[in-house]
Formats: C-alpha cells, structure tokens, sequence
C-alpha cells in the first residue's frame, strides 16, 4: 500500500553481506514497509566485495528475517526491492557503475533522486566513500542525498575530527546522521519526556532533591567474533563515549525551549561541555577498568577474554568500565553519575537509577533498619518501564513503613529493542529527522573527556582480567561508590 505521505528513497547499504545488515538493517526496513511507513516505492542496494547475485542476496536477507521475526507470505514481495552490486569500495570505477545502478533503479521505484548512503563498514572507509561519492557525481541525483555513518566516529578527538573534516568536504551536517542506536531505543527517547512532561519530577530534578543517579548498561555476552575491532576498542570506546555519555546528556540537559532538533541538541551539548575534566592523576579516583576472566553463566564455564582469541592472550583491553561523572553546572554540582557497563556481566540489563536524597528524619523505620530512599529507576532494556519507589505503611497494627514500588511496564514492544531502535532511526533519517542522531558537537565533548582516561590507561598497564563471568564487575567499582556513602542498586530485570 503506498501513501503519499510515506517517504521514497533508494538505500545504499555499504557492506550488505556483514553482521549489522544482516542483523539489525534488513529487519528494521521490514517492519517498516510492514507497518506502512515505507510503502512500495522504495528499493535497497546492497554493496559488498564478494560476487553475490541478486538472488543470493535475496535469499540472504529473507534468512535475515526469519532469524530476526516472523516473516510473512509478503516476503518475495519485500525482497524483490533488494539489488546486490558486488563493489570495491576502494576502486573508483565501481562508483560510476553505482551511479548508473540508482538512476535506473530510480526511474523503476520513482523515488524522486532521494538517496541514503548507509555506511555499515569499517570506520577506515568512511572518510574515502564520502569523498568518492561526491567526487562521482552520486550527489546529484535531483533529490536529496543523505549519509548514515555506524560507530565508532573515531578513535579518540584527533581522529574523530580528521574523519569530520573528510566527511565535511562532500556533505554538509544537516546531511550527516551519525548513529547511536541507545537513541532510538524507546525509553532512551522517553527519559527527556518523564523530565519534561512531569512537574513532579522536574521540580525535583537537581542537586537539592538527587544525591545520585546511576546508569547501567550490562551484557552477557562477551567480545564473540569481533576480537579484531572490540581489542583496539575496549568498552570505554565501544559503549561509554557514545552510548553512556548520550544517557548522561539527556539525564542532565536543561529543558529545551521548544521540541526542535537545534534546541535539543542545543542542551545536550550543554549538558556535554558541563563534563568534570578529569586531570591525568584523577583518572582512578574517579574510573574503573575491568577485563573478564573466565566463570560461570548459566550454569555453563565460559572462557576468560584472553582465552577467546589467539590475538587476546596478552590483551590490556578493558571489557568494562564504571566511572564517577560529575557535572559542573549550576544544577547538577556535588552530584555523581555513576555509569557501569561491561561484557560478560551477570545479567543483560540497561537500566538508570535516580536516588533521591533521604529525608532529615525518618520517624517510621526502626532505628536499626536500613531505610530506603526514593529511587526512580527507568527500565531501559529488556523490560521496558519505570518503577518508582516510595516508602508507605506496613499493613496493620502500628505506623511502621516499608518500600512499595509504582511500576509502569511498556508492554507495546517486546524482547530486546535493537532492531525496534534502528527501524526509528531508519526512518527519522527517511523523514529528515535528525533529533536521535549524533551532532559533530556533542561527539567532539564525548571524545574530550573519554581522552584522558584512555591516556591514562594507555600510560599503566592494568592488573587484568579483574573480574570473573557472570559477576557484576570488579570490586573496586563497588568501592567506588562506597567511599561516597553509596552502593549501586540491583539491576536485575525484573526488579
Ligand atoms: N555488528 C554490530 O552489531 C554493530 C556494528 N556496528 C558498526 O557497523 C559497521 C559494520 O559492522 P559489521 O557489520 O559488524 O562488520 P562486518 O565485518 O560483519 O561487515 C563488514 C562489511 O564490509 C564489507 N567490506 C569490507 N571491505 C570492503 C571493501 N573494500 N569494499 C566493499 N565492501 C567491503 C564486507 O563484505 P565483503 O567481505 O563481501 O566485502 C562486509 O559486508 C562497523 O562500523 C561497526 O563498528 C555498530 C554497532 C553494532
Ligand atoms: O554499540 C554496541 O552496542 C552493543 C549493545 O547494544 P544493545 O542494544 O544490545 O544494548 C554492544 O554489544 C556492542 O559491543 C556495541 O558495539
């Protein structure tokens, strides 16, 4: 069914054979042209090196769907959309065959010239398909042409703003959507409404009501076949510069005046450049770095993460980091944002927790008891939800308290949401929208303050592996909120 409100566009997917396509692209742009948002104009070219037919290709994505959901009998219907271009991207005469592809493609599909350019490959190539695209003349197509470009965005601030600079010569910002899946996660998006939307919250949103807010981001998978990129990029590149930082931006950011992409971002890059600097010498005070050793999960020993490649047996990689985050504005001074992440982790939870400050007095908990404050937890992953903690009488005699819970559970969406995440972001890039996308802005702030304690940890090599599988990190992350007078709360999904 075609409306003509749905956008049109022809996608270039970069790297069509690998993981990311394959897992999380091909069923996002099925459940988007399943639920109407993209209707019959449309048509997808997969580009990769090895010498596919379109028919293999087809095959290969339908096999993608059938991992990823279940597919219907509409599947020949979808995949014929799919044209495979077996392409070097190192080659320049492959650019002007790709050229002559869309045009065709676009008078069949008459998706008016729109083009996405999705870059699902190595970061080394971004720079040079960028270039070569406006070089050949791919920009010029009569519609408008926008890039997609995956993480990393750099490897530290010095390579990230070359690979800006490249990318900048052939296409402008407002062309550039530069992807941080955490964005389109449903209640990634719903923290900056539960601020914003709730006067009981915002009033309370400061340092005079929080004593601390903690997000987690845990896995229970560890480094699997991507050694070769996971061990130049640790879990301080791989989650913490990007995603964690992202969470902690919108946590923190003032409220924008008005809902439009400039104004949200506009806070965030506040909220960013708010950032505590970290001195070299401070590094560990304030961050902690962890590898996985091996352990038990589920019941089953799995291998430490030098075991799990030959390249590994030496690694000073770090698999997981938790760090004190402080941020240095009129709001938020003398309040820590304990972030924790980590592969291998007892459990597969992405979950923040606001800790309000405890009241002067409690008169109704024994002097013994532990009382408890008032906690917001938003449920990122896998549930969805948010759960607020209060402290109401005990049933019966006496005036005793205990904690209840309020507990909201989105059940519109169901398992873990990363191809729900990306099918949004697919889409916001078709309709324009670049809200739930990375500003160069905010990636230069992240890369600032991620620098140092890559130095740092760079100069000393780290006692490792320091925690075992299955567990929730190294103890020194414990002790970190300790000397504070906090502890990290229970991360378990269904709590
Ligand atoms: N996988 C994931 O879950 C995530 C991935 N990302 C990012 O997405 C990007 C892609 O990751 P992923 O799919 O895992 O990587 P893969 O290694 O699985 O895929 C790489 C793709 O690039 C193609 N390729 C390599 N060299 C060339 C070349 N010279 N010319 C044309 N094609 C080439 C490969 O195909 P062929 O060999 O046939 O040429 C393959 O299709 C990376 O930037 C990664 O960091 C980000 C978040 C999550
Ligand atoms: O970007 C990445 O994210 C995943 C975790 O994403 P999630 O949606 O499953 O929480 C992580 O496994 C991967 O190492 C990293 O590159």
């Amino acid at each position: 069914m075609t409306n003509l409100h749905t956008p049109k566009a022809v996608i270039v997917i970069f790297g069509a054979t690998g993981d990311l396509a394959k897992r999380k692209l091909f069923p996002s742009i099925y459940k988007l042209y399943k639920s109407g948002k993209i209707g019959e104009d449309f048509a997808v070219v997969g580009l990769a090196r090895r010498p596919w037919t379109n028919d293999v290709f087809r095959t290969n994505v339908k096999e993608s769907l059938q991992n990823a959901l279940s597919i219907e009998d509409d599947a020949e219907e979808f995949t014929s959309h799919f044209y495979y271009h077996s392409f070097d991207v190192t080659q320049a005469e492959s650019y002007t065959e790709l050229n002559g592809l869309l045009t065709d493609l676009e008078s069949t599909y008459e998706t008016g010239g729109n083009r996405i350019f999705y870059l699902a490959m190595a970061p080394e190539y971004f720079g040079s398909i960028a270039h070569r695209l406006e070089q050949n003349g791919l920009k010029n197509s009569g519609g408008w042409t926008r890039l997609v470009i995956e993480k990393p965005f750099g490897h530290d601030l010095k390579s990230a703003k070359e690979l800006n600079k490249e990318i900048r010569v052939a296409f402008d910002e407002d062309q550039i959507y530069r992807i941080d899946h955490y964005l389109g996660k449903e209640m990634v998006q719903n923290i900056e409404v539960i601020r914003f939307a709730n006067g009981i919250f915002e009033h309370l949103w400061n340092n005079r009501s929080i004593s601390n807010v903690q997000i987690t981001s845990s896995e229970e998978l560890g480094v699997e076949d991507r050694a070769r990129y996971y061990d130049h990029s640790g879990a301080a590149r791989d989650m913490v510069q990007n995603h964690m930082l992202q969470m902690v931006a919108l946590l923190a950011m003032e409220p924008p005046i008005k809902l439009t992409t400039d104004e949200i971002r506009s806070e965030k890059v506040k909220a960013l450049r708010a950032l505590r600097q970290l001195d070299p010498e401070e590094v560990d005070e304030y961050f902690v770095r962890g590898q996985y050793g091996k352990g038990i999960m589920k019941g089953n020993e799995v291998a430490g993460y030098r075991e799990e490649a030959e390249e590994l047996h030496d690694s000073n990689t770090e698999t997981f980091v938790a760090g004190k985050v402080m941020i240095d504005n009129y709001r938020w001074a003398g309040v820590p944002f304990y972030i924790r992440t980590g592969k291998r982790m007892a459990e597969k939870c992405t979950k923040i927790v606001v800790e309000f400050k405890d009241i002067p007095m409690n008169l109704y908990y024994k002097e013994e008891a532990e009382k408890h404050p008032n906690l917001l937890v938003i449920n990122i992953q896998p549930n969805e939800g948010i759960t607020l903690y209060l402290n109401a009488k005990k049933s019966g005699m006496g005036s005793m308290a205990e904690p209840i819970q309020l507990s909201y559970t989105n059940n519109g969406v169901s398992g873990m949401n990363t191809p729900e995440a990306y099918e949004k972001l697919l889409f916001d890039c078709m309709i324009g929208d670049t809200t739930n996308f990375t500003h160069w802005d905010e990636v230069a702030h992240s890369w600032a303050f991620i620098d140092t304690i890559l130095n740092r940890w760079e100069a000393v090599k780290a006692d490792f592996p320091n925690y075992d599988s299955g567990s929730m990190g190294p103890e020194a992350a414990n002790e970190l909120l300790e000397k504070d007078g906090f502890h990290w709360w229970d991360v378990e999904k269904d709590k």
